[in-house]
C-alpha cells in the first residue's frame, strides 16, 4: 500500500477538515479562548522519508503570524498508539484508505526521524542539521514525555531528547543561538545541542526551527515537580520520613547560583552593556505594549490597568537613571520547570523564550533581573499548585495560606541569596525593576493561562492583585507578602 505523495490537494483538504476539532483539544494549542473552531488558511505538507505508516511534517497557519507544527503519521495506526493521537481517517478516494495520527506517539516513526537526523542530509522544504562532529546513537526506544509543557518532547531512553516545537516562530531560533553560546562557554549549566530540523526560508520567508535534539540530562526531576511536592509537605505540615519537611531553600539557593552562572556565560559570549537611551525607551515601550495587548485580550486584567501602568512607569525611571543595570541576552522564560536537578547541581533548559512572542521580542536585551523576577513568580505558582493538590485534612485553610506565603518568601529569599552570592546583581537593591518584571510576567501568564489552561488563570490574577496592592518596600520583593 503506498501513501499519496505530499502536497496533494486531497491530503491538504483532509487535514483542513479533520484538524480543527482535534487541534483545540491539544495542550499546546494556544487558541482556546476563541469560540469558533480555528480555520486553517494555510497547510504545508512535506514527506519525511519513505515507509508505512509514512511520516509527514505539517505546518498549519491559523491566522496572521500564527503557525503550528504537527508530525503526522499516515497509514494504519499501529496498536499501542493511544486513541487520542488519532486525528481521523482520510475522506478522499485515495486518502480514505489511511488514518492520520500524531506521530510523536508512535515510537517507530520517532525512531525513523532520529535516523534521518543522524544522517542530517535533508534538503528541500524541511532541512536537517547536525552539530559538527556529533554522533547520534540509534536504536534507542522513543517515548513521548508527559511533562507539563508547551511543546512535545520525545525521550530516546535516557540518552537524547527531541523537542518538537508546536507554535512556530518565523526567524532565527533564540534557543539554538543561546545553546550555541553556552556550548562555547563549555556547556555552563546546559545540555549539548546535537541536531535540529528547520523549515527552509522558501516556505514562510525566513527559516523556522521545527525540532531540537539534545543530550538527555539525567536528573532527580525538574524544579517544578520537586518544589510542588516539598511545598505540599510544608503547607500541609506533613513531613514524611523520606522527605523531611524542609522548605526547599537549599535547592532554591543552588538554583539562584546556577542562574547567575548562566547569565555570566551569556554576557561573556554575547556581550553586555549599559543600555542606550533608545534601548531603555524601547524596553519600557515594549512592556507597555505587552500590557495593552494583554488588557485587550484578557478582560479580568482591566481593573488593574492604572496600577500596572504606574508600575511600568517606575521601570522607566529605574532603567533610565545613570548607572542603570546593564542589559544582555537572558533566558527569557525562566521558571521552575526549566531547571533539571542533575547530580552535579541545576541545569537550565528551554532557551526559546516565551511562546507566542515575536523573534525580535525574544532576542531583545534585558537586565538579567528579568529572569530572576520570572523565577520568583514560579515559587508562587508552586505554592498555589501545592495548595490546590493538597489533602483536605491538616491545618485550616487560613493556616495553609499562611504556610504557603511563608514557603514562598523563604524560597524567594534563598534564590536571591544564591543569585547574589554567584555575582548576580542583588535583586534587593532594585525593587522597582524586579516588581515591574514580576508584573510583566504575571500579565504574560494571565494571557498564557487564558489561552492554554483557563483553569489556571486565577494564579496570575491573584499575583497581580497582590503586586498592585503592596508598597515597594518591605515584604513585596523577597518576603512572605500575602498568599
Ligand atoms: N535535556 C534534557 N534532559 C532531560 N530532560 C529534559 C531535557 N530537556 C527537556 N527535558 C524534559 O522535558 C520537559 C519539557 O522540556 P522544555 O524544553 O521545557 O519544553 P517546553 O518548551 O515545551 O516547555 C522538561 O520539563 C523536562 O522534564
Ligand atoms: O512551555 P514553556 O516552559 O516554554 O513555558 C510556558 O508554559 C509554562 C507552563 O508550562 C508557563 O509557566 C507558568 O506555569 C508554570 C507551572 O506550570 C510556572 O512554574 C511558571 O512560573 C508560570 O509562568 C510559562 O509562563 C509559559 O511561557
Amino acid at each position: 500500500m503506498s501513501v499519496r505523495p505530499p502536497g496533494g490537494a486531497e491530503f491538504r483538504e483532509d487535514l483542513r477538515l479533520l484538524l480543527p476539532p482535534w487541534l483545540v483539544r491539544q495542550r499546546w494549542f494556544a487558541g482556546k479562548q476563541q469560540q469558533a473552531l480555528p480555520t486553517l488558511d494555510q497547510v504545508h505538507v512535506t514527506a519525511l522519508g519513505p515507509g508505512h505508516p509514512a511520516l509527514f511534517q505539517v505546518t498549519v497557519g491559523c491566522g496572521p503570524g500564527e503557525w503550528y507544527q504537527l508530525l503526522v503519521g499516515v497509514g494504519d495506526m499501529p496498536p499501542g498508539v493511544p486513541t487520542e493521537a488519532r486525528i481521523g481517517r482520510g475522506a478522499g478516494p485515495l486518502t480514505g484508505e489511511f488514518d492520520y495520527y500524531e506521530a510523536t506517539a508512535d515510537p517507530e516513526l520517532m525512531g525513523r526521524l532520529l535516523e534521518l537526523l543522524a544522517g542530517a542530509d535533508g534538503q528541500g522544504p524541511v532541512e536537517l542539521r547536525r552539530t559538527p562532529g556529533c554522533v547520534i546513537p540509534l536504536g534507542l526506544t522513543a517515548e513521548v514525555s508527559r511533562a507539563e509543557q508547551s511543546n512535545t518532547s520525545v525521550m530516546f531512553g535516557r540518552t537524547l531528547v527531541l523537542k518538537v516545537l508546536r507554535r512556530l516562530v518565523v526567524g532565527d531560533s533564540p534557543e539554538l543561538e543561546l545553546l550555541g553560546a553556552l556550548h562555547r562557554a563549555e556547556g555552563v549549566r546546559s545540555a549539548d545541542l546535537m541536531a535540529w530540523m528547520q523549515l527552509s526560508s522558501d516556505v514562510l520567508g525566513a527559516p523556522v526551527t521545527l525540532a531540537i535534539l539534545q543530550e538527555f540530562i539525567p536528573s532527580r526531576g525538574d524544579g517544578w515537580g520537586m518544589a510542588v511536592e516539598q511545598a505540599r509537605d510544608w503547607i500541609t505540615a506533613t513531613p514524611r520520613p523520606d522527605r523531611p519537611g524542609l522548605p526547599f531553600t537549599t535547592e532554591s539557593r543552588g538554583l539562584g547560583r546556577a542562574t547567575a552562572e548562566v547569565h555570566a556565560a551569556l554576557a561573556a559570549q554575547l556581550s553586555t552593556r549599559t543600555p542606550t537611551a533608545a534601548e531603555a525607551d524601547d524596553l519600557v515601550a515594549s512592556a507597555v505594549a505587552r500590557l495593552e495587548s494583554a488588557l485587550a485580550d484578557v478582560p479580568q486584567l482591566r481593573p488593574y490597568e492604572q496600577r500596572l501602568r504606574a508600575i511600568q512607569r517606575d521601570l522607566g525611571e529605574a532603567v533610565r537613571h545613570p548607572g542603570a543595570l546593564p542589559v544582555q541576552r537572558v533566558h527569557g522564560d525562566l521558571h521552575l520547570g526549566q531547571a533539571l536537578r542533575a547530580e552535579s547541581g541545576w541545569v537550565l533548559i528551554d532557551f526559546e523564550g516565551e511562546p507566542g512572542r515575536t523573534p525580535e521580542e525574544r532576542r531583545r536585551l534585558h537586565p538579567a533581573l528579568r529572569d530572576v523576577a520570572s523565577m520568583l513568580r514560579s515559587f508562587d505558582y508552586a505554592a498555589q499548585q501545592a495548595m490546590a493538590a493538597g489533602p483536605a485534612t491538616g491545618p485550616s485553610r487560613e493556616a495553609q495560606e499562611r504556610r504557603a506565603a511563608d514557603w514562598v518568601g523563604r524560597n524567594r529569599r534563598a534564590f536571591c541569596a544564591g543569585y547574589t552570592a554567584a555575582r548576580g546583581a542583588d535583586p534587593e537593591r532594585h525593587p522597582a525593576v524586579v516588581r515591574a518584571f514580576e508584573a510583566d510576567k504575571a500579565v504574560y501568564e494571565a494571557v498564557y493561562e487564558a489561552h492554554n489552561r483557563p483553569a489556571w488563570l486565577p494564579i496570575p490574577l491573584r499575583a497581580i492583585d497582590r503586586l498592585t496592592a503592596s508598597p515597594l518596600a518591605g515584604p513585596t520583593l523577597t518576603g512572605a507578602g500575602r498568599p
